[in-house]
């Protein structure tokens, strides 16, 4: 890595060259982005506009066909029948791509062995993908973890058939992908907005906030958009933290567009949480399922995000969930007082009830003044 960038500022003086932090570090930490969405919807458009921006970076491509029978179209993408992944494609800027068949994890440790030849990984799933099984790859491997995170899951929506996609019915009440992969956008880019008018370009943009009341929404053509969007997000770690400070002040519970439809709850409460209660409140709703809604449904819990303050941490915790995944990490933040301890949440799934979700983690909270 170190190389590289001496190549590249060969000719500066090197007395101006900024210090970044990153490439001085024992081990560089690569971020992953996952750009997920329909059929269709502007994927690829996204992956050759990000690589022919300037950017700076020099950015690996995952191409990634989980299950998926059907070839690749990718003009990118080179087909070796047989091998597991397919050969490595300089591509522009310095760039790689590769084809990941059916092992994730693989290609990764491939890439990895690359590392010095890039600063950035850019997966691109298929259309029917559930984007929280792919995100799942960098929570589950903890040494993968050391070298890899997970920046952002960013999911483009197809402008003209987005709508149709999300209100297709599944049998046996399965979870619409469409509405799944909107659910789990830290961004979400609506593409295509030059096939369709103003008044239905409202309508979808509406249904897709009463899914995700968290996710950032662009509308777009060609899929372009301003890299600073898609790029180093910290969705998923404790830098988010100010930032999603700052989104609860916007934020609200959406109200249901389709039948059992996701939809995004969030509630505040003070006080603190002792570690293993705050687990097992976790545990309940995301492992044993055991927390109904007023008419006797599981809640489902798709993502869930949280600032939390445990029981004797000074620091402020942050909770990261997506699917029956979580984790806790401690932010660089401080409580003020210990007064004035909110715990914030956000959950986004389907069957959910803010008065039970509220009351089941305020039953286990010690307010400000009592003792535990
Ligand atoms: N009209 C219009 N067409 C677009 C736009 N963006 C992409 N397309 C076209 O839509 C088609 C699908 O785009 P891709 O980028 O391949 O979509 P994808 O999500 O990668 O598709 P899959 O990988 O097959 O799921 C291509 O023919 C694109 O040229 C847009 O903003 N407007
Ligand atoms: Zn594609």
């Amino acid at each position: 890595m170190a190389d590289v960038r001496e190549e590249e500022d060969e000719e500066e003086c090197p007395e101006l060259v900024p210090i970044e932090t990153d490439y001085n570090s024992q081990s560089v930490q690569i971020p992953v982005t996952i750009i997920t969405g329909y059929l269709g919807a502007g994927k690829t458009t996204l992956l050759n506009y990000i690589l022919t921006e300037q950017h700076n970076k020099r950015i690996a491509v995952i191409l990634n066909e989980f299950g998926e029978g059907s070839a690749l179209e990718k003009s990118l993408a080179v087909s070796h029948a047989g091998e597991l992944y397919e050969e490595w494609l300089e591509l522009r800027n310095g760039c790689l791509c590769c084809s990941v068949k059916d092992n994730g994890l693989k290609a990764i440790e491939n890439l990895m062995q690359k590392k010095g030849k890039f600063d950035y990984i850019l997966l691109e799933t298929t259309g029917l993908a559930d984007p929280g099984a792919v995100s799942a790859m960098f929570w589950v491997d903890a040494e993968l973890g050391s070298d890899i995170y997970l920046d952002g899951i960013v999911t483009v929506v197809d402008a003209k058939y987005g709508m149709q996609h999300l209100t297709e019915e599944k049998p046996d009440g399965l979870i619409n992908e469409a509405a799944r992969q909107i659910a789990l956008g830290d961004l979400i880019i609506v593409n295509k907005t030059d096939l369709i008018h103003q008044e239905e370009l409202d309508e979808l943009r509406h249904i897709v906030r009463s899914i995700n009341g968290l996710a950032k929404i662009i509308e777009t053509q060609r899929s372009r958009v301003d890299l600073s969007n898609v790029l180093d997000l910290h969705a998923f770690d404790s830098q988010t933290n100010e930032n999603l400070q700052e989104k609860f002040c916007h934020m609200q519970t959406t109200r249901p567009h389709l039948d059992k439809s996701i939809i995004t709850v969030t509630f505040e409460c003070s006080g603190s949480i002792l570690e293993e209660d705050l687990n097992q409140y976790l545990q309940n709703l995301l492992w044993e399922k055991n927390i109904n809604n007023k008419s006797g449904n599981p809640m489902e819990i798709i993502r869930l995000k949280a600032l939390v303050s445990i029981k004797e941490k000074t620091q402020q915790v942050i909770v990261q969930g997506v699917h029956e995944l979580y984790e806790q990490e401690e932010t660089s933040v401080n409580w003020e007082s210990d007064t004035e301890r909110l715990n914030r949440f956000v959950f986004i799934g389907r069957n959910l009830d803010k008065e039970i979700l509220e009351k089941c983690f305020s039953a286990a909270v010690i307010k400000p003044g009592e003792s535990s």
